[in-house]
């Protein structure tokens, strides 16, 4: 329990430290005024609201309209007993019990509506968020994404956004009504009984003491709560698409471990909520308790004096309940207000995260290649100046086809990646027809330059979906035809429903020479200008090779090509071969001229068929 509570000091944030912490987000949301990041987030949201202002405007106005049909229930409740049923007035109470009937039945109405409104306004307005980040994350960079782990992607998406359409559907309008409903109960009841409202009153110090208290508490206990859910996924998702290699390294036991302690975090972090609320409620129920009998024991002094009727005793218990429960309420509503704003404010910085490498204003479509391409003194490095590649320059004319070979992490892939703008180099000039590609817009040049990725990427969908990816609306006969230029349509017949078969997630149930096979499928459709292969390096049986093999040649002829090349048949077939050597060209030539130099292509040569080295050729 000790232990319990130290913890629990500790994660409690002092006002110190939530100035501190609210000053992080100033800085990282570069607002200098401190306190204004709720403001700045709200006016944010606001746009998302402002599409539906006529259901905003309606469900306000019911809200308006019926906040006074909870406060007049007591207040109808006290006429009926003092003004009729002590009379002995049986007409003026049918006629009381009438009006109490229609109240009750109009609130359940403005209840009706007013819930239907605000979670119709919450979904639609959560449904244009989640398009704008999902919109917004295929612009993002590579960059972003080397940084950012799936599973915290995921959190943003689904419990940041799922907060904020609880805050629209029961926050706000909900807050107002209550805030409405509690002043309308204070009118009525000082207008029955100004001595009694000031005995109701005295306990709200006491609660608002509490409520402010406990709203800080839980503010940063859910902040916790998301911080680890976060982590819980990001490990989760990982883990799940990594288990073979989990089992594979026999690695279950500490796995289990690393997962047990984030879980147990999450845990924690949900039961100190779930600590706060515990104290809070029965705290509230107390002080309401309390109050309600206060008013009895001095009304009762006052109705031995004659001096108050029973009808304002019982309109009065009866409002204690009406009183303290919006105010929970509005506890809760702040809550769950908190917690969105901490989410939006999540939500916000993803969305703000800088787009993609390029400025609309610079860049300018390009459709065609005509000349060549062009790298000179080319300098590029994933992070500050930890170079990858160096000082690369050359040029690949219309039509040839180069391959680049060298020893795994040289650059190789490096250089695919700048060239199709997934990264953005530092040094020197890269052009395409003489046109720096920083000026080539860049679905233009993805156009332009398609790429064939060493690991091919499936989604879940039909073979046929698979195919069409770059080029959706492609006829069938094409689909089928271009399946078989590259030799993949024998095995996709073989498919249970063919080219409707169900790939499932990444393409397991396929072998990795089919993927390959449907990657070429894919690229032959997209039909580029220029051919970028990253030759996967994982062996397939030699049936499967010599399919691989016909397929390369048949994506690459006819067209520019520049193959991250693996195999020898690819080298052999090449034009030229670049070798990179640490980031840096080494030589140049091909396939002959570079065995003649015995230099690095000859060594890596021989490393990859040790058994060339007694034949004469080599
Ligand atoms: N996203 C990244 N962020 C940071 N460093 C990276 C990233 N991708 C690659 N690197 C580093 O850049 C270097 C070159 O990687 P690259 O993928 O270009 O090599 P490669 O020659 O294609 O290797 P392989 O033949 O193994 O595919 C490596 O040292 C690698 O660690």
């Amino acid at each position: 329990m000790a232990g319990n509570g130290r913890y629990l000091d500790e994660k409690i944030m002092s006002k110190e430290q939530n100035k501190s912490f609210r000053t992080q987000q100033d800085e990282t949301l570069g607002i200098e005024k401190k306190g204004s990041v709720d403001s700045y987030i709200v006016s944010r949201l606001f746009a998302y609201i402002k599409p539906f202002k006529t259901l905003v405007a309606a469900s306000v106005a019911i809200t308006i309209a019926g906040s006074f049909l909870g406060p007049l229930r007591p207040y109808l409740t006290k006429i009926a007993i003092d003004d009729h049923i002590a009379r002995g007035d049986l007409r003026g109470l049918a006629f009381i019990s009438i009006l109490l009937a229609g109240a009750i039945l109009l609130d359940g109405i403005k209840q009706y509506i007013t819930t239907w409104l605000t979670q119709i306004i919450g979904q639609k307005a959560v449904f244009n968020l989640r398009m704008d980040i999902f919109t917004h994350l295929q612009k993002l960079p590579a960059r972003f994404y080397d940084r950012n782990p799936i599973g915290r992607l995921i959190t943003r998406t689904t419990s940041d956004v799922e907060s904020l359409n609880e805050m629209l559907s029961s926050g706000i309008i909900t807050i107002l009504g209550d805030i409405l409903q509690l002043f309308f109960i204070v009118v009525l009841m000082v207008w029955i009984d100004w001595q009694l409202t000031l005995i109701v009153l005295t306990v709200l110090p006491l609660m608002l003491y509490a409520t402010i208290l406990f709203k800080n508490r839980v503010r940063v206990a859910f902040q916790d709560v998301r911080t680890h859910l976060a982590r819980l996924n990001t490990f989760f998702q990982e883990h799940i698409t990594g288990m073979s290699i989990v089992q594979l390294f026999n690695r279950e036991e500490r796995e289990y471990e690393n997962y047990a302690a984030i879980n147990r975090d999450h845990r924690d972090a949900n039961i100190r909520t779930v600590f706060y609320f515990s104290i809070y409620y029965p705290l509230i129920e107390v002080l309401s308790a309390a109050a309600a009998g206060l008013v009895i024991w001095y009304s009762g002094v006052r109705l031995l004096k004659a001096d108050l009727t029973i009808g304002v005793v019982i309109s009065f218990v009866q409002y204690i309940w009406l009183f303290f429960r919006p105010l929970q309420h509005l506890s809760d509503r702040f809550n769950v207000i908190q917690t969105a704003i901490a989410g939006s404010d999540r939500i916000f910085r993803l969305l703000d995260e800088k787009e993609g490498i390029e400025n609309p204003a610079e860049v300018q479509p390009v459709s065609t290649f005509r000349e060549k391409i062009s790298f000179s003194n080319v300098w590029f490095a994933y992070d500050g100046d930890n170079w990858i590649l160096k000082d690369i320059s050359f040029d690949i004319r219309h039509g040839e086809k180069v391959a680049i070979v060298g020893a795994t992490g040289s650059g190789k892939t490096s250089i695919i990646n700048i060239l199709s703008k997934l990264y953005p180099f530092s040094k020197g000039s890269i052009t395409i027809d003489d046109i720096p590609i920083r000026k080539i817009e860049a679905s233009s040049l993805r156009k332009l330059v398609g790429v064939v990725m060493q690991d091919v990427f499936l989604f879940s969908g039909t073979i046929r979906e698979n195919l069409a990816f770059g080029n959706p609306d492609v006829s069938d006969e094409a689909l089928r035809e271009a399946a078989r230029v590259v030799g993949a349509d024998r095995f996709i017949e073989q498919l249970p429903g063919g080219y409707q078969y169900r790939v499932l997630e990444n393409g397991t149930g396929l072998s990795s020479g089919q993927k390959q096979l449907i990657a070429f499928v894919r690229a032959l459709l997209y039909n580029p200008e220029i051919l970028v292969l990253d030759e996967a390096t994982s062996s397939v049986d030699t049936e499967t090779e010599t399919l691989i093999d016909a397929a390369t040649a048949k994506l690459m002829s006819e067209r520019t090509s520049i193959i991250i090349a693996h195999r020898l048949s690819t080298v052999q077939k090449a034009d030229r071969i670049i070798v990179l050597h640490k980031g840096m060209i080494r030589e140049t030539g091909n396939h002959q001229e570079l065995l003649a130099k015995r230099g690095l292509y000859y060594k890596l040569y021989l490393l990859q068929h040790p058994e060339q080295t007694t034949r004469k050729e080599v």
